[in-house]
């Protein structure tokens, strides 16, 4: 059982177990040269655990890998996978944020070596950089850790499609889209086609159902360690692939319709004004309101709400907010989890005032607040106890959604906060984001996802840092938000 050459990779009823966790529980999967195949699943569902097995970062603990028809399984190792041409972009990216974006390049491709080589490093990934996301803005110089996440995203893409000594055989893009928006994640889909087309191989894994179908030749469902469907990517729809995850997620159409909204009237809880701001514009965000902030990734959107989050210290912006505040950051693992921590510590983190017995934290109120949230939101762990790293990068961010959410915030800012949510959680969270926001609560919401801006009463498209269009959501259409996002910004 060790495929055919045709396949580039082929698994055998690989499993991989976490203690009590059944991560991966008997998968098999082959991927043929020039075919993009399609993964999806639930949070939790072992995604990202098989893209470590066929990277040979995580060892199976029972199966068969084989590559091109040969059974590679014993001793199978990053290098085996390097040298077989497989490439990983990783959900939770891999860059070293204190080099630059060329030196980030020589760390992957080793042929870069000796005299002149941070030139050529610098002009491979620079090249690539063009070749896939035209006008991406970035610099071989530029040192990582100072990028955006869309733009560190964009660099280990890139890198990852870099031919040096071994070509790019078979591209794993883990979430590739997530913290993209919509016309950055458009040019890496059409690049994913023509890479393929020319015989290359990809698995693409993404919670956005729409660029699987659109994209993946084949598609793959998994549900809790297991591959549950299989077909070709034209032979499902949107609903029977969510039908396929057993996921619980309702079609929310009907929600959205049944939410009134309103702009309310008398004193604003936020109030704020973009430094870059000339003209007499500024964001205004009543209790109950659910606030969304709009335009291409990069323009200005992180800052107000970092600004609003500082209360105007950050020197970014005019700022008057009454009453307190909680922020889902953007970067999970920057700026959202403590990774030495367990799940219990990372909710109750912004409740210590409420979770406290005297001066000390009771650990009886952190862990009834953990589990109450591990409930409702559905974190998928056997203990929250363990430690944050133990769960899956989407269940990490329903934490840091929990720790908001359970915190005495009357507003709520939230940066791109779906990232790598899975589609029936999604709709959870929307429902509770209404029903928070009918109790009086404020939102205050970065997306990059379009649809999401259908649940925001009042939504400010930003372009160049400043706010170019205010749209009450009666008036809202994805054409207003697109044109003001790309118009040139009045000075
Ligand atoms: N290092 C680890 N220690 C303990 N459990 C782990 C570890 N890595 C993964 N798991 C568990 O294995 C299961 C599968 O996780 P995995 O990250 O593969 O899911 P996923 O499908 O990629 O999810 P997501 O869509 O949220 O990224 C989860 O229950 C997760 O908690």
């Amino acid at each position: 059982m060790s495929g055919t050459p045709e396949n580039i990779v082929r698994l055998d009823g690989v499993e991989k177990h976490f203690g009590a966790v059944r991560a991966l529980d008997g998968v098999d999967l082959a991927v043929n040269a020039g075919e993009c195949v399609g993964l999806v699943g639930h949070n939790g569902a072992g995604k990202s655990t098989l893209m470590n097995v066929l990277s040979g970062t995580t060892a199976p603990g029972a199966g068969v890998i084989s590559l091109r028809g040969v059974d590679v399984t014993r001793g199978y190792s990053v290098a085996t996978a390097t040298t077989a041409g497989i490439r990983c972009v990783f959900q939770e990216l891999s860059l070293c944020p204190n080099l630059t974006v060329a030196e980030n390049a020589r760390i992957m491709h080793s042929a870069l070596s000796g005299f002149g080589w941070r030139r050529r490093a610098g002009a491979l990934i620079i090249d690539q950089l063009d070749r896939i996301f035209p006008g991406h803005g970035i610099a071989a110089g530029d040192n990582v850790g100072d990028l955006s996440i869309a733009r560190r995203q964009m660099v280990e893409i890139a890198r990852a499609f870099s031919v040096t000594d071994t070509a790019a055989a078979l591209v794993i893009l883990d979430e590739p889209t997530s913290s993209l928006d919509a016309h950055v994640a458009a040019q890496l889909l059409a690049f994913v086609r023509d890479f393929v087309a020319a015989g290359g191989s990809c698995i693409l894994i993404s919670h956005l159902l729409g660029e699987i179908i659109d994209t993946a030749d084949r598609i793959i469902v998994m549900r809790d360690g297991k591959v549950v469907a299989e077909r070709a990517g034209s032979g499902f729809t949107r609903d029977s692939l969510v039908a396929a995850m057993g996921s619980v997620a309702k079609d929310d159409a009907a929600g959205r319709a049944a939410f009134a909204s309103k702009r309310e009237s008398g004193a604003p809880r936020v109030r704020a004004k973009p430094k870059a701001q000339t003209d007499g514009r500024d964001l205004v965000a009543h209790p109950g309101e659910i606030v969304g902030l709009a335009g291409l990734d990069g323009h200005g959107q992180k800052a107000m709400l970092l600004a609003i989050m500082g209360e105007g210290e950050t020197g970014q912006g005019d700022v008057t907010v009454t009453g307190p505040l909680a922020l889902v950051a953007g970067d999970r693992q920057n700026d959202g989890i403590f990774p030495l921590w367990s799940i219990a510590r990372n909710t109750g983190i912004r409740s210590l005032r409420a979770l406290r017995t005297g001066f000390l934290i009771d650990r009886k109120k952190e862990d009834a607040l953990a589990e109450e949230w591990r409930e409702r939101i559905g974190i998928r762990t056997p203990d929250v106890h363990n430690n944050i790293l133990s769960l899956s990068g989407g269940n990490q961010q329903k934490a840091l959604f929990a720790r908001a959410l359970a915190s005495d915030a009357e507003t709520v800012l939230m940066d791109d906060p779906m990232r790598g949510v899975d589609v029936g959680t999604k709709q959870e969270v929307y429902g509770m984001i209404r029903e928070e926001a009918k109790g009086g609560r404020t939102f205050i919401w970065y997306t990059t996802e379009m649809d999401e801006l259908d649940h925001c009463d009042h939504v400010y498209v930003f372009r160049d840092g400043r706010i170019v269009a205010d749209l009450p959501r009666s008036e809202l259409t994805e054409e207003k938000v697109l044109h003001s996002s790309f118009e040139e910004a009045k000075s």
